[in-house]
């Protein structure tokens, strides 16, 4: 990896991928048939992008008891503790709705609902994602939502991998469709024959999931673009290198487009780290996607100070970082914008991926500077309540009538006037 001595600001070389034009063109055509075909349409492009003529969208019984027979009894014990973990993680955000009565009889509250609908998008492809599953519909199920249906594009046989399958009966997920890409985020935002409409679409996917998740917001609600992985460790001289290469190799072997990035204030670190992730890379099994990975997108910046080394992480905005420092609970405070905190040489991020209960669907591209981890919040609204007495409206009402004048509103004036004729 390729050590810069760094003064000055920084950002992450990120690939806002936008997509071509092409790509958007494909969506917005993709979008448009299933809106018109539903079904058939659906059908078509799983024959055309996943290679599989499909008898039936829905997931059934039997193919979720056939996954059972693939996966390891033990593996299933892990996956029910991570969901465990990931359900009490999250219980802990759950807020209440809340009223207030005033003296005069005001009473104002907030109302909280849960959505009524949501699709849950898993990413297939080239990768299957049993955690994504975790992830997406555990903050759902403790919101309260009343329905989850989950989409996600099968393989050449016609199944959905029976990781994915596994985690989501564990969750007791009941509606799994097997699609895919731009055409089941249509599906989920019109709804289809098969697959009822949603309410709000949340889950990470590819640059045609991730345009079309854009295009059907507005119809519907979406959680987030998330962009490829990004890892900053902030580290000083007593940190262990062989834990830092693993832990930025962890996520650049995710995609050729995520970021891993040490900032130190110490060149020998940096020196062994750089070591090591050559080390460490050439015995992955992904190891052409991390190394380029690491190549166009990874980092090593060595500061003059701690100091400059956590104001460039405040600059970074990471997705994840870890604080690999002799003290980090002394840092923790000065970090202003990170989608996750790992503190300590044994917080690996990937504890966070799988299994410790925080969401790992987070923020990149620097959108930590304003939004948080997907949470309990994004599965419900909000609803004011209002209720004025007789005694507060006599008391409130010309203060009103008056600001509504302001703004050239006699119809709101005179609605407030009226309850102060009698
Ligand atoms: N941030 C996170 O938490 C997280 C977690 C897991 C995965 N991911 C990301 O999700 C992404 C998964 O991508 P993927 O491709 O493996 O799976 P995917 O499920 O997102 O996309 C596969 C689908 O793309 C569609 N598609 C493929 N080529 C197409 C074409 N030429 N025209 C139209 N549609 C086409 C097909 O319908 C196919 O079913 C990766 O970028 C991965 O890094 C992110
Ligand atoms: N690190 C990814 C989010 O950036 C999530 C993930 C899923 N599986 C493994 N990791
Ligand atoms: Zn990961």
């Amino acid at each position: 990896m390729k050590i810069e001595r760094v003064t000055e600001s920084l950002s992450l070389k990120r690939d806002l991928d936008s997509g071509t034009e092409q790509q958007r063109q494909a969506v917005l055509e993709i979008l448009a048939n299933v809106k018109k075909q539903g079904d058939e349409a659906l059908l078509a492009y799983t024959e055309k992008f996943d290679g599989v003529k499909l008898a039936s969208l829905k997931v059934s019984p039997e193919e979720i008891a056939a996954a059972y027979e693939v996966i390891d009894e033990e593996l299933v014990c892990y996956i029910r503790e991570a969901r465990d973990n990931i359900y009490n993680y999250h219980r802990r955000q759950v807020r209440q709705s809340w009223i207030t009565t005033e003296t005069d009889g005001t009473i104002l509250g907030q109302k909280i609902t849960p959505l009524d609908a949501v699709g849950v998008y898993v990413p297939g492809g080239t990768a299957a994602y049993p955690s994504s599953v975790l992830m997406n519909v555990i903050p759902a199920q403790v919101a309260g939502v009343g329905r989850i249906a989950m989409v996600s594009p099968p393989g050449k046989d016609g199944k959905l991998p029976a990781g994915v399958l596994v985690a989501a009966n564990e969750c007791g997920v009941k509606e799994i469709y097997k699609v895919g890409g731009a055409q089941a985020i249509g599906a989920l935002a019109y709804g289809t024959e098969t697959i009822p409409r949603v309410d709000k679409i949340t889950g990470p996917g590819n640059i045609y999931v991730a345009l079309a998740k854009r295009e059907v917001f507005g119809d519907v609600d979406i959680d987030m673009i998330a962009g490829p992985s990004e890892i900053v460790v902030l580290a000083d001289g007593e940190a262990n290198p062989a834990y830092i290469a693993a832990d930025l190799l962890s996520q650049a072997e995710h995609d050729m487009r995520a970021s891993s990035v040490l900032v130190t204030p110490s060149l020998e670190l940096a020196e062994r780290v750089a070591v090591e992730v050559e080390k460490q890379l050439a015995t992955l099994p992904r190891k052409e996607i991390a190394a380029q990975s690491i190549r166009d997108y990874g980092a090593i910046y060595v500061t003059e100070t701690m100091d400059q080394a956590i104001a460039a992480v405040n600059e970074l905005a990471p997705e994840h970082l870890e604080i690999m420092t002799t003290d980090p609970m002394s840092i923790i405070g000065q970090i202003r914008h990170a989608g996750a905190i790992f503190l300590g040489e044994n917080s690996s991020e990937p504890i966070g991926d799988y299994f410790a209960g925080p969401n790992h669907v987070l923020p990149t591209n620097g959108t930590a500077r304003f939004s948080s981890p997907l949470n309990v919040d994004d599965f419900v609204k909000k609803s004011s309540i209002i209720s004025y007495s007789k005694k507060a409206v006599l008391a409130n009402g010309h203060k009103i009538a008056a600001l509504a004048r302001l703004e050239g509103l006699e119809a709101h004036a005179r609605a407030v006037e009226e309850r102060l004729k009698s």
